[in-house]
């Protein structure tokens, strides 16, 4: 075999497909196909289904359920109330932020459209006709929407189920609508700063309340099998070993005994990490009837009822000197959380990594204090593009840094430029605690900068400036600029738990005989690619070509125990496992070689597919044959086979960031805003696929774009949801969507086997204030400071109007 030329270095390299390789993605091939396998594609013989009764009001006591009615109707088999669940200790479940969740309404009912009863019945269309014949009566109380109004002394009590608790999980409660306090950074330090600065600025930037509403909603089917005493569940879960462990301890069934299964997910962007009544209720139903029990939300039931994402109210204040360097930071949140605290962030952390709020920003002193409470809408704040509050923290602080900028009289491009953490500060200590990893800040903005000819931009916006206060034209221009840094990765296990459980993630790979390879990993794909890119991880490790490795995940009988996927985990913990079990089948494999080729294992290097002999390159063994080697004729007292886990601890979360710039007019007469312009520059260290990358960064864009544009989950004064059907929740077509200008440099993470950070969130923690200071620097030279967001026809008109720009003739500003 090795008399053969060896192919040269480059067309081996190739036929890898490796990390780096615009490969196509793998698991398209069957969606595009229709050929998914989505929970609701799973049918059991016999299945019934479930679905819910739910309040139409927002606060209510519930006096009376009558469930005859609808258990009389042909076709139904049960109809499940807190009564039924109580016994089991099951009407409320733990969440993942240490507060307690109803699964069915017990007594009260504290938000629109939470769970009342659960319909059991031979179909979905029969389910939904018995929802109607149960009969609940409600008395209602006051609703409590604003929540600034939440401690007030006379707010009405929403949690009589933990009225009496007086500790919350981080801290005494300060009211009983009070959930927890959170307390970051050196306040009497900051306090100081402020004293003693120059300029100074304070505005209350407010992040509305949105809603991931993925394409596919939340569903699963329960299956129990009473002879066995085993469970099986096919769900949308981003994060199935959890799902396990969580059933296990609720139900009491042993782990071993319970199988979950997460097939094709239809997209999740953090809807479907928690636990949902649903789940609980199918599960329940399916021991009760001992038949296969599905539930499937509609589109209403997911955009009302399940993980929404913000609703935080920031106060934030930054000081500087004259000539424009800033000197401290002070931020005060309050964060609404509806009505259960469900926030699916590590233990530690109940407002996530919202201490990443100093930005890309070299701040000396900085305090941040956080406020939880209750208030009647649905529960969640864990979802959309980044679950730990970091979307939040970079808003608040472009935001924030862009008001200081026009205080200061500069641009807000050069005020970041001065203020930005310098290449040489890196591992930059935050002060609120974070340990930055890596990080080139001025190359990337200023590379954006040099790309949209920025300068002949400003001038342009000038002109118009001009012209619209001559009455030559009725636009506006912006010009939006920020540069975030994302925080993803969890995490290190000293910081990062989920219930208890460490946030490591796992990865396991097995070589056949003939070097292919089969590797299942911790975590879950939802549309992201993994099949594609933990592939070419490998590859590029073992030589083996990514055609011939299969990529595993979301079963857990098979794959390794893992935390599964949000906050842009995968790559920096899973991704990280994968390579280091790769490196200790490459360490094996060098075992089997020296055996082969009758040298000492330190001979040998590794040459893209193969080890070959120093000085002898000719003489070389291929992974293929050595793994047919590990199986055939591995050396004297070595076992045989070729296989390896890791479950990798990561020692620090990755720091991906960018800079991104927006250019927009605003044509003041309709409210209507066009993006002329997008420009996403983003580092996300080593790239696995860049193609996947780009795809990444379009669809978190435009969901970008979606929230900062126009979506909304609003509430009237009595709780009911304004905007729960896609005929008011905005979702950009591709008619609305921008074009999308990507670019990207490459700051590899240091303590990353491979150096790769996150990417996933960034476009939305990046694109949201992009936006946002896009308009708002429209308007800036008028002198408006800024403009809640969304940004929809509507209230630009608005603020327009406020302006006195809709005056007769022309504007008459400044
Ligand atoms: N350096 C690098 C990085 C990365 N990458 C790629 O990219 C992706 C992503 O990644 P990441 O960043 O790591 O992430 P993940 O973990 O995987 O994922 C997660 C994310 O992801 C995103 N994206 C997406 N896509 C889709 N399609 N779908 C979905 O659902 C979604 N979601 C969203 C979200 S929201 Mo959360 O949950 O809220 O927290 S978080 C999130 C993948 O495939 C990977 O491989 C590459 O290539 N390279
Ligand atoms: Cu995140």
């Amino acid at each position: 075999m090795n008399d053969m030329a060896i192919p040269s270095a480059n067309e081996r390299a190739e036929k890898l497909q490796g990390m780096g390789c615009k490969r196509k993605r793998v698991e398209d091939i069957r969606f595009t196909q229709g050929r998914g396998n989505y929970v609701d594609d799973v049918k059991l013989p016999g299945m019934l289904f479930g679905d819910f009764v739910r309040s139409p009001f927002a606060h209510a006591r519930i006096k009376s359920i009558d469930t005859s009615r609808a258990k009389a109707l042909p076709g139904v088999v049960a109809v499940l109330t807190a009564a039924d669940l109580k016994p089991l200790n099951l009407h409320y479940m733990p969440t993942l932020a240490g507060d307690v969740q109803a699964v069915l309404a017990d007594e009260k009912v504290l938000f629109q459209n939470q769970e009342v009863a659960f319909v059991i019945a031979t179909d979905r269309y029969i389910a939904a006709d018995a929802i109607e014949l149960v009969q609940v009566e409600y008395d209602q109380l006051p609703v409590l929407v604003d929540p600034f109004k939440s401690m007030d002394p006379d707010a009405p009590l929403l949690r009589e189920d933990i009225k009496d608790k007086m500790d919350g999980a981080h801290g005494p409660r300060k009211h009983y609508n009070h959930i927890f306090t959170w307390e970051v950074g050196d306040q009497t330090a900051t306090d100081v700063a402020f004293e003693n600065a120059e300029v100074t600025i304070k505005e209350l930037i407010t992040y509305h309340r949105v809603h991931p509403s993925p394409l596919e909603t939340c569903q699963c089917l329960a299956s129990f099998d009473k002879i066995k005493g085993e469970l099986t569940v096919w769900g949308t879960f981003q994060a199935p070993h959890v799902v396990r462990t969580v059933v296990s301890l609720l139900s009491k069934i042993p782990e071993h005994k319970i199988h979950v299964i997460a097939p094709d997910i239809g997209g999740g962007f953090g809807n479907k990490v928690g636990v949902y009544p649903g789940y609980v209720c199918s599960i329940v139903a399916s021991i009760v009837t001992g038949l296969p029990v599905k539930w499937v939300e509609d589109r209403v039931e997911n955009l009302s009822s399940t993980s929404f994402a913000r609703d935080y109210h920031m106060t934030t204040e930054i000081a500087a000197t004259k000539d424009g360097r800033v000197t401290g930071l002070r931020v005060h949140v309050l964060a609404d959380h509806g009505a259960f605290d469900a926030c699916a962030d590590p233990m530690k952390w109940p407002a996530g990594f919202f201490n990443i709020v100093t930005g890309s920003y070299d701040f000396p002193v900085a305090h941040c204090a956080v406020d939880g409470v209750y208030t009647n809408k649905a529960s969640g704040g864990v979802a959309y593009r980044c679950s730990f509050r970091v979307t939040e923290a970079a808003y608040c602080i472009e935001r924030a840094m862009d008001i200081m900028a026009q205080k200061l009289g500069m641009d807000p491009a050069e005020f970041r430029m001065r203020n930005f953490i310098k290449r040489e500060q890196f591992p930059y200590h935050s002060a609120l605690g974070w340990e930055y990893d890596s990080g080139d800040y001025h190359t990337a903005m200023q590379k954006v900068l040099d790309a949209v000819g920025y300068k002949q931009l400003r001038e342009e916006q000038k002109a118009k400036q001009e012209a619209f206060r001559r009455g030559e034209t009725r636009e506006l221009m912006g010009i939006g600029v920020i540069h975030f840094t994302e925080i993803v990765g969890a995490g290190p296990s000293r910081n990062c738990d989920i219930l208890g459980i460490a946030m490591f993630d796992s990865a396991e790979i097995r070589i056949h005989p003939t070097g292919s390879i089969i590797a299942r990993l911790g975590t879950k794909s939802q549309g992201q690619g993994h099949e594609t890119t933990y592939g070419q991880i490998i590859a590029t490790e073992l030589g083996i070509p990514s055609e011939l490795i299969t990529i595993e995940e979301g079963n857990t009988d098979t794959a390794p125990y893992g935390l599964g996927t949000y906050g842009s985990r995968s790559t920096p913990v899973s991704g990280a496992a994968t390579a280091v079990a790769a490196r200790k089948i490459k360490a094996k494999a060098q075992m089997i070689a020296a055996h082969l080729l009758e040298v000492h294992d330190d001979d040998l290097e590794w040459d893209i597919d193969r080890f070959r002999v120093k000085g002898n390159p000719e003489r070389s063994k291929t992974m293929t044959e050595i793994a047919w080697a590990a199986y055939n004729s591995p050396p004297p007292g070595m076992e045989p086979g070729l296989e390896a886990v890791s479950y990798y601890d990561p020692p620090n979360m990755t720091y991906p960031f960018g800079a991104y710039i927006c250019v927009c007019d605003v044509d003041v007469d309709t409210g209507e805003v066009k993006i002329r312009r997008f420009y996403a520059l983003d580092d996300c260290g080593t790239r696995i696929n860049p193609m996947i990358i780009e795809g990444q960064i379009h669809g978190g864009l435009t969901e970008a774009f979606g929230i900062a544009m126009g979506q909304e989950i609003a509430y009237d004064e009595d709780g009911n949801v304004l905007t729960a059907s896609f005929q008011d929740y905005f979702i950009p077509t591709s008619v609305e969507t921008p074009h999308w200008e990507t670019d990207w440099t490459t700051t590899p993470s240091p303590h990353h086997p491979i150096g790769a950070k996150g990417v996933g969130e960034s476009p939305n923690v990046g694109g949201v204030p992009c936006f946002s200071n896009a308009v708002n620097d429209a308007f800036k030279f008028l002198g408006s400071t800024h403009i809640q967001m969304p940004h929809d026809a509507w209230r630009i008109w608005t603020v327009a109007e406020k302006l006195g720009l809709h005056a007769e003739a022309t504007v008459a500003a400044e």
